[in-house]
């Protein structure tokens, strides 16, 4: 039998005026998995993690953490509860630290903590930037500032880290750092849910790969499943006349 769903998404739409950017979406992401939510420009993906985050209100529909509702509340009581979302752009405190940068999503997180030094070194380390605790946030490079944005993430103790294209603009040799990051995050036992458009990455990394187009989940599966379904073909290369 498999563990009950860490998240559940439940018959979930966004309407903005005329357009329904998420219509009637439902899935389910196990515990200790790698899910990505793939789709062409405009599917839906960033509204999805929007309405998880709840940066943004469902027009319909429920999202479960652990089997608990969360639509409705706010932002930062659904980071206490354990959600933690890592942005494409980081925008860290440039004049702080890296592990001073780290220290504040372990200050900020879940409620209740004690262990800060031990949750931000152990966050560094996870993250692949333990070597950089000491350097000023502005001397990172553009990768490395995507490894600092994880680490601040997953500092917060989150349980599910959803994060944004983790692997957009980062050149072969970072793409494999940051699949190993994202790797070792899974076996420390947080669960990750990505946006990615990097389909190499997709398929190396993901358990599964559930497919927004328009809006609607056109396909859930793994990656071998998806990358031979006809409409998730269709929907990337066009469907021939
Ligand atoms: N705040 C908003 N107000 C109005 N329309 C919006 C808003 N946010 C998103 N949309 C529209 O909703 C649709 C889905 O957008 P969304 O950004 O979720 O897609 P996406 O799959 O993340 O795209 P991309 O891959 O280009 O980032 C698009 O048509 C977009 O223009």
């Amino acid at each position: 039998m498999s563990a009950a769903p860490i998240l559940g998404v439940e018959a979930l739409s966004k309407r903005f005026r005329g357009l329904l950017a998420i219509s009637d979406v439902s899935f389910t992401v196990e515990p200790g998995s790698i899910t990505s939510v793939i789709g062409p420009n405009g599917a839906g993906k960033s509204t999805l993690f929007n309405l998880v985050t709840g940066y943004l209100a469902p027009t319909a529909g429920t999202v479960l953490f652990k089997g608990h509702p969360i639509t409705g509340l706010a932002t930062n009581r659904i980071a206490e509860l354990g959600i933690a979302r890592a942005f494409q752009i980081a925008r860290p405190f440039r004049d702080l630290s890296v592990a001073e940068n780290v220290r504040i999503g372990a200050l900020f997180g879940k409620a209740g903590r004690r262990d800060v030094v031990a949750t931000t070194r152990g966050a560094l380390e996870l993250a692949g930037i333990a070597h950089l605790a000491e350097e000023p946030a502005s001397v990172l490079t553009v990768g490395q500032l995507r490894h600092l944005e994880v680490a601040r993430a997953i500092a917060t103790r989150a349980d599910l880290l959803l994060a944004d294209e983790p692997c957009a603009g980062l050149n072969p040799t970072e793409t494999a750092a940051m699949i190993d990051v994202l790797r070792r995050i899974r076996s420390s036992g947080v669960t990750v849910v990505l946006v990615e458009h990097d389909m190499p990455s997709v398929m190396e990394v993901s358990d599964r790969v559930l497919v927004l187009e328009s809006g609607r989940l056109i396909a859930d599966g793994t990656p071998g499943e998806v990358s031979k379904n006809p409409q998730v073909i269709a929907a990337y290369l066009g469907t021939p006349d």
